[in-house]
């Protein structure tokens, strides 16, 4: 983005950060963060919020003890909850002189790539006028299927989108330790993490708080998202003074995941293949395409197809599997499912019109994101 001192910082807070030990929304943890992200702003710097808080905002009010745990208990406290926090958010950073907006995205809001690209026009404009973009997860209308479910992915989604140069996430915590350390006291904290290996996501544990939902699980799977989009990011601990400040200076106590080889990174529209747009259908390709299409980044030929799972049109990202089920990658296909099965019924029957201009001549795909990386 701006310069190398002035950058642009998409910082996540969860829940058990912003609350009281009573469950309550705290206004002095909400200074705390809103004081620190108007020095940020003061020093140049863009920042755009991912904040959850909105179920424990209003969940009280709505007569609940605890938190609620079903889908529309929790939406309706996240109706009132969402108001009460930007209505706070709003009030603290108009007394640094900045204005504070609202962006409740779906994940559907995020699997239509013109939709996608829609809401970084609209975070951009809002930080070039230098508004402070919060964003939370649109609870009140997301069903259990179609819901990111936890703020820490949406936030690694958020700044691979607006091509943040780093991603903070604030807990309760003051980085990833090699075990959970309510579990483990004796477990120690990682300082730098270059690769998000089996081992460090066996270290994750479920969430700390009654009030937080993703857990550390949640936040490394983010941190995988961050890594792949070349943003190094850091975790560490809400609350501590100067903590952004340091953070981004590379100065703070806690976990700094690390971009080692920036020419690997995903591209914005590999992003979007990768972490937004949910694959539409399947397919299964013949042992002898594997090659072709993983190490020599090949174009998949209709004859190369096994078997087709699920309906899609030409465009749709698929993914694509080998014959024991195993997830290869993604790709976006230049034919419908219909076609593709027309071609294959052709191909049985023995058409050789058919098997020549299709078969053989048209390519159906190329692998776009390899797995790991992606979905
Ligand atoms: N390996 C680990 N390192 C650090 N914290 C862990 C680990 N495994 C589990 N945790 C727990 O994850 C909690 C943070 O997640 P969560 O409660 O969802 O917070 P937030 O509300 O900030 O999203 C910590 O309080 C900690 O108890
Ligand atoms: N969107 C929800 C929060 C979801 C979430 O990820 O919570 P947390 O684990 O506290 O970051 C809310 O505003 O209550």
């Amino acid at each position: 983005m701006t310069s190398d001192n002035q950058k642009r910082i998409v910082i996540k807070i969860g829940s058990s950060s912003l609350t009281s030990l009573s469950g309550d929304i705290s206004r002095r943890k909400i200074q705390s963060l809103t004081d620190q992200v108007a020095e940020l702003k003061d020093q140049g710097h863009e920042v755009v919020l991912v904040s959850s808080g909105a179920v424990a905002a209003g969940y009280r009010t709505l007569g609940f003890v605890n938190r609620p745990s079903s889908l529309p208990e929790k939406q309706a406290a996240a109706a009132v909850g969402q108001g009460r926090l930007i209505e706070t958010y709003s009030e603290l950073f108009s007394s640094h002189g900045y204005a504070a907006s609202q962006i409740l995205i779906t994940r559907s809001d995020f699997s239509d790539e013109t939709r996608y690209n829609n809401v970084r026009n609209t975070i951009n404009v809002l930080l070039e006028r230098g508004i402070v973009p919060i964003v939370n997860e649109n609870d009140t209308v997301t069903t259990d299927r179609l819901r990111f479910g936890d703020n820490d992915t949406l936030s690694a989604k958020v700044a691979g989108l607006v091509a943040s140069d780093q991603l903070i996430i604030l807990s309760d915590i003051d980085g990833l330790y090699n075990a959970d350390p309510r579990k483990d006291p004796s477990a120690s904290l990682l300082k730098e993490v270059s690769e998000i290996t089996p081992e460090i996501e066996d270290m994750a544990g479920e969430p700390g708080s009654s009030v937080g939902t993703g857990g550390m699980r949640s936040k490394i799977d983010a941190f995988k998202i961050s890594m792949a989009s070349g943003i190094p990011s850091f975790l560490g601990k809400a609350g501590v003074p100067q903590i952004l400040v340091d953070a981004v200076n590379e100065e703070a106590r806690g976990t700094y995941f690390d971009v080692k080889e920036p020419e690997l990174n995903l591209d914005h529209y590999r992003q979007w293949i990768a972490f937004n747009s949910g694959p539409e259908g399947e397919i299964l390709i013949q042992d002898d395409a594997k090659e072709t299409i993983i190490n020599e980044k090949g174009n998949l030929l209709p004859s190369q197809i096994y078997q087709i799972n699920g309906y899609f049109k030409k465009g749709s990202v698929v993914r694509i599997m080998d014959l024991n089920n195993e997830k290869l990658g993604l790709g976006v296909v230049n034919y419908s499912s219909k076609d593709l099965e027309e071609f294959q019924m052709k191909q049985e029957t023995n058409q050789e019109d058919a098997k020549a201009a299709m078969l053989n001549e048209s390519f159906v795909c190329e692998l776009e994101v390899a797995i790991p990386i992606g979905v």
